[in-house]
């Protein structure tokens, strides 16, 4: 059973008047298996932010649903949300959305102070993801004070100190350049290979040939699938954009496994 899995989803926008609508999502359907690290491309206003905030149980698809071990997430009362989020879901943004009074070990602690954990086994679990994401020195910083690098790695051990059940990145590297991009790369690929599931969106050919599997979207469908298999990351860069060129060039594509 996937850990993951989005059925017939279908997001359409009306506008203000009731009037002309928008097909954001049409019908996509894709799984997500237990440990995976998976990518979501597409061109601007494919439907990628739509989709994401669907599966965050921020939005609700028209029809459609999404399970989440299982449980449908598209059906839950606006009184489960909240807890549901918090303690399923892990978020990376691109704008890293750290409180800047917060201290950087406060930042990390907030959804264990918001699930009501105590200190001691807060310390206990923070210590080894301090440790591997390189931040044990920064605990005492305040965001204002750390690079953008810096601040998405706090982000990041903000997104796993909970053991989520699935890490959804929404461009975790676009605010960053190259070389930290390459840094937060190393660490999801890390976080991946202890067990950890994650879903990017990501505009990036290089973060995204860091994934296993990447899925295209257009035109509010999934397009195209490339999987890992033993491509290398630069063969997976180079299957990636062979892929957006046809996206680009509105070439029909097929459903390939690579
Ligand atoms: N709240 C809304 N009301 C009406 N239309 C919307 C709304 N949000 C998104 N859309 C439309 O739905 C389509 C998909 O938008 P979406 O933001 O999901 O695309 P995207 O792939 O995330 O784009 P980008 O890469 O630029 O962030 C677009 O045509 C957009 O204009």
């Amino acid at each position: 059973m996937p850990l993951l899995n989005v059925e017939h989803l279908k997001k359409t926008y009306s506008n203000r008047l009731g009037g002309a609508q928008v097909q954001a999502i049409r019908d996509v359907n894709f799984t997500v298996e237990q440990g995976e690290f998976a990518a979501i491309m597409g061109e601007s206003g494919s439907g990628k932010t739509t989709l994401l905030n669907i599966l965050a149980a921020l939005d609700k698809p028209t029809s459609g649903s999404v399970f989440l071990n299982m449980r449908d997430i598209t059906t839950l009362r606006e009184s489960e949300i909240s807890a549901f989020r918090r303690d399923n879901l892990g978020f990376v943004f691109q704008d890293f959305n750290l409180l800047d009074t917060f201290s950087v070990q406060d930042n990390i602690f907030l959804p264990l102070v918001l699930a009501g954990k105590k200190y001691p086994e807060m310390r206990q679990r923070l210590e080894p993801i301090a440790a591997s994401l390189g931040i044990k020195e920064l605990l005492e910083k305040f965001p204002y004070e750390i690079s953008g690098g810096q601040k998405q790695r706090t982000a990041i051990a903000r997104a796993i100190i909970t053991q989520p059940q699935l890490i959804l990145a929404d461009e975790p590297t676009g605010a960053l350049d190259s070389r930290s991009a390459g840094q937060i790369m190393d660490i999801f690929t890390g976080v991946n290979r202890a067990g950890q599931t994650v879903l990017m969106v990501t505009h990036s050919t290089q973060a995204a040939s860091r994934a296993g599997r990447v899925l295209f979207i257009k035109d509010g469908q999934v397009f195209h699938q490339i999987y890992r298999g033993s491509q290398t990351d630069d063969q997976m860069y180079q299957s990636i954009s062979d892929t957006l060129t046809v996206l680009a060039t509105g070439r029909e594509g097929e459903e390939r496994n690579v």
